[in-house]
């Protein structure tokens, strides 16, 4: 069985090409933030990311031919994990989301690549819209508005099923925190195979990220909004795509901000010491939600490769629990077993309604 995977992160373009588990080719192409300020909106960037997925197999000789695509995406209604087939549903819901992400054109790459091979599947797993919060996570103290969840579910996934394979356990048997640290951030709290509680990453909640503004000053927030200095969607992007590191410092490039510190810039220096600050205060909320019984605190995405983020982060929480780091992600991997498992019939394949 050949597979392809696509993952369109906030930054990079991330695809493999999997002959059954076997990789055949994996890359990450990564975007600046001026390369991609050149769309108005993320979903105008659809012909861009379709046709670097494109040129990248013609230029590693990798045949146009696979058995299933699978993509990262996208942000539909919430639903239960696991493997979907793109359908119809999917696909109108995507074009009117409510909510812009890089992982909506996952679920469009997927169906429009699959579409040109006759018998080729397209499938999704794990979106970031996978619901299993507690009932009371979800009070707020507003009942306009209950708290929803947008996370990295994919790979918090795959990361605690492989710490939990290298331990010889289950998932199902664990209590884990685990932070995805990426172009977004979540913070998810793991009980027994179950995210109980998970921040919204993309829409103003939890720590902010490289693009991300995290939890904000509602007060401060709804005078913006009626200021008349900012229309609504350029707001939105001040919310969840230049904001964060990108507002404060212009760039997401960690190791060129670390270079900017080594060199003297204090700004820079409080700038990503405050994130780190607003990471590990996350992991102190996980921590009580678990009543203090952690097995284990991950830290997984492309800001794990850090050092300077990690040691920071590591002095503020190692007390809390064993601190494990699993630098970048294993989405690919996830991705393209997650599709492999629906073509043998190993793992159901749900309908999105
Ligand atoms: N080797 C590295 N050292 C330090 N920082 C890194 C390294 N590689 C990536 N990063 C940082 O990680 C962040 C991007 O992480 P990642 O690649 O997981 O994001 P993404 O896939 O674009 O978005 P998301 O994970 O939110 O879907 C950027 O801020 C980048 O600078
Ligand atoms: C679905 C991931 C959330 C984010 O990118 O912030």
């Amino acid at each position: 069985m050949k597979v392809l995977a696509v993952n369109p992160g906030s930054t990079s373009t991330k695809i493999a090409v999997y002959k059954d588990e076997t990789p055949l080719l994996v890359r990450n192409i990564r975007h600046s933030v001026d390369e991609l300020s050149g769309f108005p909106r993320i979903i105008d960037q659809f012909e861009f990311r379709k046709n670097l997925v494109i040129d990248e197999l013609k230029a590693n000789d990798i045949p146009f031919e696979f058995d299933a695509i699978v993509g990262r995406g996208g942000l539909l209604k919430p639903i239960p994990g696991g493997v979907y087939e793109v359908n119809d549903a999917m696909l109108d819901d995507i074009a009117h989301a409510m909510r812009s992400h890089a992982c909506n054109l996952g679920c469009l790459i997927a169906s429009e690549l699959a579409a040109l091979l006759p018998g080729c599947r397209a499938f999704i797993a794990d979106p970031g819209v996978v619901d299993e919060l507690d009932e009371i996570a979800r009070i707020t103290g507003s009942p306009l508005m209950p708290r929803i969840t947008i996370w990295h579910a994919l790979n918090q996934r795959a990361i605690a099923r492989r710490y939990a394979a290298e331990n010889n356990t289950r998932y199902e048997d664990l209590n884990l925190i685990i932070c995805h640290l990426g172009g977004g951030i979540s913070v998810g709290t793991h009980c027994r195979g179950r995210a109980i509680d998970v921040n919204n990453a993309l829409d103003g909640e939890g720590p902010f990220s490289p693009e991300r503004a995290g939890t904000l000053p509602a007060g401060q927030l709804i005078d913006l909004c009626y200021s008349g200095r900012y229309t609504r969607d350029e707001l939105k992007k001040r919310i969840s795509g230049r904001a964060g590191l990108a507002a404060h410092l212009g760039t997401t490039d960690v190791p060129a901000i670390v270079k900017r510190i080594e060199e003297g810039d204090m700004h820079a220096e409080l700038v990503l010491n405050a994130m780190i600050y607003q990471i590990a205060r996350s992991v102190g909320a996980a921590s009580v939600v678990l009543y203090g019984k952690i097995d284990a605190i991950l830290l997984t995405g492309g800001m794990a490769h850090s050092e300077y983020i990690i040691s920071r982060l590591q002095e503020r929480i190692s007390f809390l629990a064993p601190v494990h780091v699993y630098p970048g992600e294993d989405e690919l991997e996830a991705l393209a077993l997650n599709a492999l498992g629906a073509l043998r019939g190993e793992l159901p394949i749900q309908v999105y309604q």
